[in-house]
This record gives structure tokens, sequence and C-alpha cells, in this order.
């Protein structure tokens, strides 16, 4: 499904959060949306999840209008990773991941539900939590648990923000890797450069909510890019097995600035 933000706009506190943004995620595509902090990225991704209406612009789903689509409708499409995953009842980590088939369903879970949440679990290795609460768990096994809950919803769009927020570096590849070629079109606010390098066939700059850069990651992370948007000095070197780009930081410069 191909997802388009067409001058997406919001406007708050006499702000433009995000300022006509335009940009197209093909069908299957894995788009990373970067930034600096307070870019306007979350904000950007709260109105294709539907938790914030833009004040201009659109968000659309195969050319249609969001806003011209029953949320319950919508919600079989367009699954969503949030930074807000608090949770303050006790459920088991298998009943939230449950949860994810709520749109979906018209009855008690038939043999393919039980078999799409036990996948969804074995991908995000959360399968050996599946009957602990999930006040009980760590940040990133929380983390896990709500990726998986998105994954079992099938999505066609997945939305995630930071999604390797609290998870280790074997977990956070694990989930990139997994994201390419899944099926989903994605969209993904990353902070890590690198990893976004690694996995997105292409990478989105936001700067004070408008797009500053947009494409290939080898074409987006330039050094002068990097200099101009996080004002931070940064080599660009290829990954030595796959080619793509990677950053190493200058951190004495850093310091002194
Ligand atoms: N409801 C609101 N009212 C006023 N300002 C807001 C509101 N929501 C967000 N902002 C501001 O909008 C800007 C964009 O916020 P947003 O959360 O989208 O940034 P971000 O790129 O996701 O940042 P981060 O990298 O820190 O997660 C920030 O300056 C934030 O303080």
């Amino acid at each position: 499904m191909r997802l388009t933000l067409d001058s997406l706009t919001v406007r708050a506190a006499g702000r433009r959060l995000v300022d006509e943004l335009s940009l197209d995620v093909a069908s299957g595509e894995v788009v990373a949306l970067a930034g600096p902090n307070g870019s306007g990225k979350s904000t950007a991704l709260r109105c294709v999840y539907r938790a914030l209406r833009p004040s201009g612009g659109a968000v659309l789903l195969d050319g249609a209008d969001l806003a011209a689509i029953p949320v319950h409708q919508s919600a079989r499409s367009v699954a969503a990773v949030t930074q807000q995953n608090t949770v303050e009842l006790d459920f088991t980590v298998e009943e939230i991941v449950a949860l994810g088939r709520f749109p979906h369903r018209s009855g008690a879970p038939g043999e393919r539900e039980r078999r799409l949440i036990a996948d969804a679990m074995e991908r995000t290795d959360t399968a050996r939590l599946a009957a602990r609460s999930v006040l009980t768990l760590s940040g990133g096994e929380r983390q896990r648990v709500f990726i998986a809950r998105a994954l079992v919803q099938e999505p066609r769009v997945l939305v995630l923000d930071e999604p390797t927020n609290h998870l280790d570096v074997r977990h956070a590849v694990a989930l990139l890797s997994d994201l390419r070629g899944a099926g989903p079109t994605v969209l993904v606010a990353l902070h890590d450069l690198n990893l976004a390098a690694a996995a997105c066939d292409r990478i989105a700059v936001l700067r004070d909510g408008a797009l500053t850069a947009s494409g290939a990651p080898k074409d987006v992370l330039t050094p002068e890019l990097v200099r101009e948007v996080f004002g931070v000095g940064a080599h660009v070197v290829p990954h030595p097995a796959t080619g793509a780009p990677q950053l190493l930081y200058d951190l004495d410069e850093g310091t002194r600035t």
C-alpha cells in the first residue's frame, strides 16, 4: 500500500510543527524519518496513525484521503509502534500481543490468529515471555511486545516512532533487518543514522518541520548534510560488506563547539 504525505502541515502554539511535508512511500518500501530533536518526526507520524488531525494537507493511503476513511477501517491497514508504551493493566505479554488482532476480529481467536500471535512473538523474541505480566518487563522487553502487537495486526502500513529505543544492539539489528522486504510499507523515525542507512531504502530528513533532504542513504548522508542539519562533523565510509554509508563522528570537534 502506498503512503503519501501531501503537504502535511501541523500548527500548534503559533508554530508550524510540520511544515508542508510531502513524502511518497511506495508499497513495501522502508523509509526512515530522521532529524534533530523537535524537528517534527513524531508529530508527522501521529498524523499517519491518526492520533493527530493535520491542520493542512493530507495523509493518503493508495491515493485515498485517510481523513475520509472510517477509523475502524484504517486500523486494519495501519499499525503503529509509538513512544507512549505505558500500560497500567496487569495483562500478560500474550494478551497484549493478541490485542493487535482487535481491528480484524469478529469472534474468538481461531487457529490462524493463534499462529499469527505465535509468529509475531517469535519474530520479536518475546515468545519466552508469553505468560509474564507486562508490568514486570524491562524497557526493551516491553518495547518488543508492542512491536509484536503491531506485527500481529498484519498491517499494510507500519509506522514506528524510535522503535530501537531501549533495544540492545542484537534486537535493534534484528528488528530493522526484519522490516526490510517483510511486506508492509514502513515509515520509521530513527535517530541512529547508521542503522537507518543500513536498513532503509530511503532516508527523509526533517528540519524545523520541513523536509530538507530525501533519497537513497548514500545520497542523503553526506558530511555536509550531517554538519548542516545536526551540527556535527562526520566522515562517511562505505560499510565494508554492504557498501551502505556509515558515519564516523568527529567527537573532539563536537566538544569544542
Ligand atoms: N501539542 C503541542 N503543542 C506545542 N508544541 C508541540 C506540541 N507537540 C509537539 N510540540 C513541539 O513540536 C516540535 C516537534 O515535536 P516532535 O515530537 O514531533 O519532534 P521529534 O522530531 O519527534 O523530536 P524527538 O527527536 O525529540 O523525538 C517540538 O518542538 C515540540 O516541543
